[in-house]
């Protein structure tokens, strides 16, 4: 069984370690790094899984996971270069940080591949998209894709869509609980009870990912379904095209591949 150290088992972290353990992988199969003595305590408590140092890591682990903060990567690639080997497959989480990076302060040959995942691993939902570096082999696609596959879809991009793909789905699910928490808001707004309107929304958006999901429709076609000639809905598609939601989730999705891009010109040669 390949056994996977998750170096920082911060949000995404912990929740890859969750979601590999809810897909079936074995505590002992899994290791993880943590700079806090407290929070490796409180994890192994929960999880059963062995925190260790990075040369332990390096050297049990066939799978090193990063998902530190890219702002933490440079004492973390300090400490792999002297200990990782030709076995170690590196796995880039960490948004804007390009291979090459990897491939420049780690030795020759290593393997390495970036990932971007989002945070409905949690539940086995995740949105996990996955580039090759410049040693990586066919074999090391087909292993993260597996391991990944059990904790949601996978798709496979060249590695120059990473920042936009980090814009859209790796950021994507907070757009989605920002929206249903402005229409919770609405609910308030319009005299609900916060628990029903929770409720309402929260089934709502359930019920439309379900659709979109299942039917293969169009988002489009779904949406004009709902909106009846002089209906309700049309009366506030108006107000949301006068207040520019459409252009600011443009202007915001932009924004957020820029910032990608610049976490990862923060660590040019
Ligand atoms: N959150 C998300 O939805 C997604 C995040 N990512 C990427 O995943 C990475 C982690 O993000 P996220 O989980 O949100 O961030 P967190 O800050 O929650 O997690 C990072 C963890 O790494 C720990 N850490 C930092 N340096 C070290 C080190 N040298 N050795 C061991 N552990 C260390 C941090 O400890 P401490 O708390 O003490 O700093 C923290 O627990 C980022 O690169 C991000 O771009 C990718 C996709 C989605
Ligand atoms: O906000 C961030 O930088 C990380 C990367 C994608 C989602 N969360």
């Amino acid at each position: 069984m390949t056994t996977i150290a998750v170096l920082g088992a911060g949000k995404i972290g912990e929740a890859l370690l969750s979601g590999l353990l809810s897909g079936g992988r074995q505590p002992e199969d899994l290791l993880f790094t943590e700079r806090y003595e407290e929070r490796a305590a409180e994890l192994t408590k929960h999880y059963g899984v062995r925190a260790v140092d990075v040369p332990t890591a390096a050297a049990e682990a066939d799978v090193l996971v990063v998902a530190v903060k890219p702002q933490d990567i440079d004492p973390v690639l300090d400490e792999l270069a002297p200990v990782v080997n030709e076995r170690n497959l590196i796995v880039s989480l960490c948004a804007g940080l390009p291979t090459s990076l990897y491939e420049r302060k780690l030795p020759d040959s290593i393997p390495v591949v970036r990932v971007m995942p989002n945070t409905p691993m949690l539940v086995g939902q995740a949105m996990s998209v996955i580039s090759a570096g410049r040693h990586a082999q066919p074999q090391h696609l087909a292993l993260v894709e597996e391991l990944l596959s059990t904790v949601g879809e996978v798709i496979r991009v060249p590695e120059s869509q990473q920042d936009a793909v980090t814009a859209l789905s790796g950021s994507g699910p907070a757009y989605f609980f920002y929206l249903v928490e402005a229409m919770i808001d609405a609910g308030i707004l319009l005299g609900l009870p916060r628990n029903v309107a929770e409720k309402l929304i929260i089934q709502s958006a359930v019920g439309a990912a379900a659709m979109l999901a299942e039917t293969g429709e169009h988002p489009v076609t779904l949406r004009e379904a709902v909106t009846s000639p002089a209906g309700t809905t049309i009366m506030a598609i108006r107000e949301l095209e006068r207040h520019g939601v459409r252009a600011a989730l443009l202007a915001a999705i932009e924004a957020a591949r820029d910032r990608s891009q610049e976490l990862g010109k923060a660590h040019e040669a």
